[in-house]
C-alpha cells in the first residue's frame, strides 16, 4: 500500500488571459503549488468547487498538459522523460460523458481495441478476445461488440469508456466525476463496478468529483481544493469524520452555489466564488469564511500536519510537529 504510483511535487499551472482588446494579459493560477501522492490501490478523491482547478490538475497528471512550474512522476519516473505512449500505458481517464466521450461512428469492439492499436499490439489476431476478456469483466454482454454507442444505454456506455481505459492494464486510473452524468440508478452500479475492478485487476484510482458525497463509500483519502490549492488532505474517515478546514465542512454541508460563473452569493458562506483572476489577498477562503481570523484577509496559511494529511488554515498553528488550534 506505500508504493507512490504518482507524485506530484509543488506544481502549479496558469494560463494567460486577455481581458479585452488593448488590455494586457493577465496570468490565470489554475492550479497553485499542489503536493499530492497517490499510493498504489488507494482511491483519492479530489474534491471541490467548479473552476477550483480539479481538470487541469487531471490533465498535468496524464501528461496532455505541462506544468508551469513543478515536477511530476509516475512510478518513480519523471514524467516529463516518458513518451505519451508511455505515460497512457501507466495512467487512463474515464471522462465523466459516455455520450461525448465515445465516437458515435465506431463499433463497440473498435472503441475498446483502439487502444491496442494505438500501442502497437503486435497480435491483432487477440484483440477481439482480449476485448472480450475486458467486456466480461465490466459487465458488457460479449453481443455489443458490433454495436454502436447510440444503442446502448448510459451505464452501458460508461463501461465501455471503463473497458477502453483498462485493456491495456493501467495502474493509475483518473476518473473524472465518472457518474455525473448517468442517472442516479445507474450511479451506484459504475461506483460499485469500479470498486470491484480496484480489487481485481489492483488498481489506483484518482476520483474527481465536486461532491463529497457521491465519494464517501469509495475513497480511502480525501483532497480537498480551493482556489488551486489542497487545503485540506488526510484519510478519508478522518476528513468525513472531523473536518478540519472551513471549507470542507462546508462541502460536507452540501451548501456550496454548484456554478460559481452564476456569482450567487452562497448563503451559508456569505459570498460567491472568487474569480480566479482576482485572487483575495491572505488566506483565498477568507471572504467566504465563517471563522475568520484578523490576520486571515492579510496571510497566507502554510500547510500544518494533521494526523494523516495537512490542512492550510490560519485557526491551526503546528506545535512540536502537531497541530492545535489557535488560541
Ligand atoms: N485552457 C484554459 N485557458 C484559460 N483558462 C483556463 C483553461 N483551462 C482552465 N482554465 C481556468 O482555470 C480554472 C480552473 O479550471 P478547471 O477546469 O481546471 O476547474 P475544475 O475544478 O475542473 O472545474 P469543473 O468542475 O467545472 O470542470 C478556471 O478558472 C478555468 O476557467
Amino acid at each position: 500500500m506505500n508504493e507512490v504510483v504518482l507524485d506530484a511535487r509543488d506544481i502549479s499551472r496558469s494560463f494567460m488571459i486577455s481581458q479585452g482588446f488593448m488590455r494586457a494579459k493577465r496570468p490565470l493560477h489554475a492550479v497553485n503549488g499542489v503536493n499530492l501522492k497517490l499510493h498504489r490501490g488507494e482511491v483519492l478523491a479530489l474534491v471541490g468547487e467548479s473552476g477550483c482547478g480539479k481538470t487541469t490538475l487531471a490533465k498535468m497528471l496524464l501528461g496532455l498538459l505541462p506544468p508551469s512550474a513543478g515536477t511530476l512522476e509516475l512510478d518513480g519516473q519523471p514524467l516529463a522523460s516518458l513518451s505519451h505512449l508511455e505515460v497512457a500505458r501507466i495512467v487512463q481517464p474515464i471522462f465523466q460523458d459516455p455520450y461525448s466521450s465515445l465516437n458515435p461512428r465506431k463499433s463497440i469492439g473498435s472503441i475498446i481495441t483502439l487502444p491496442l492499436q494505438v500501442q502497437g499490439d503486435k497480435d491483432p489476431a487477440s484483440w477481439r478476445q482480449r476485448a472480450e476478456e475486458i467486456m466480461e469483466l465490466v459487465g458488457l454482454p460479449r453481443r455489443v461488440y458490433n454495436n454502436f454507442p447510440s444503442q446502448l444505454s448510459g451505464g452501458q456506455r460508461q463501461r465501455v469508456a471503463i473497458a477502453r481505459a483498462l485493456i491495456n492494464r493501467p495502474r493509475v486510473v483518473i476518473c473524472d466525476e465518472p457518474t455525473s452524468a448517468l442517472d442516479v440508478s445507474v450511479q451506484s452500479q459504475i461506483l460499485n463496478l469500479l470498486q470491484d475492478l480496484r480489487q481485481e485487476l489492483g488498481l489506483t484510482y484518482l476520483m474527481i468529483s465536486h461532491n463529497l458525497a457521491v465519494v464517501e463509500h469509495m475513497a480511502t483519502r480525501i483532497a480537498v481544493m480551493y482556489l488551486g490549492r489542497i487545503v485540506e488532505e488526510g484519510e478519508a474517515e478522518s476528513v468525513y469524520n472531523s473536518p478540519r478546514h472551513p471549507y470542507t465542512e462546508a462541502l460536507l454541508g452540501s451548501v456550496l452555489t454548484p456554478d460559481p460563473s452564476l456569482g450567487v452569493p452562497d448563503t451559508h458562506l456569505g459570498a460567491a466564488y472568487p474569480n480566479p483572476l482576482d485572487m483575495p489577498s491572505g488566506c483565498s477562503f477568507h471572504p467566504r469564511c465563517t471563522k475568520m481570523l484578523p490576520q486571515c484577509a492579510q496571510q497566507a496559511p502554510s500547510p500544518i500536519p494533521t494526523e494523516s494529511g495537512h490542512v492550510e488554515c490560519s485557526l491551526y498553528e503546528e506545535n512540536k510537529g502537531k497541530m492545535r488550534i489557535t488560541s
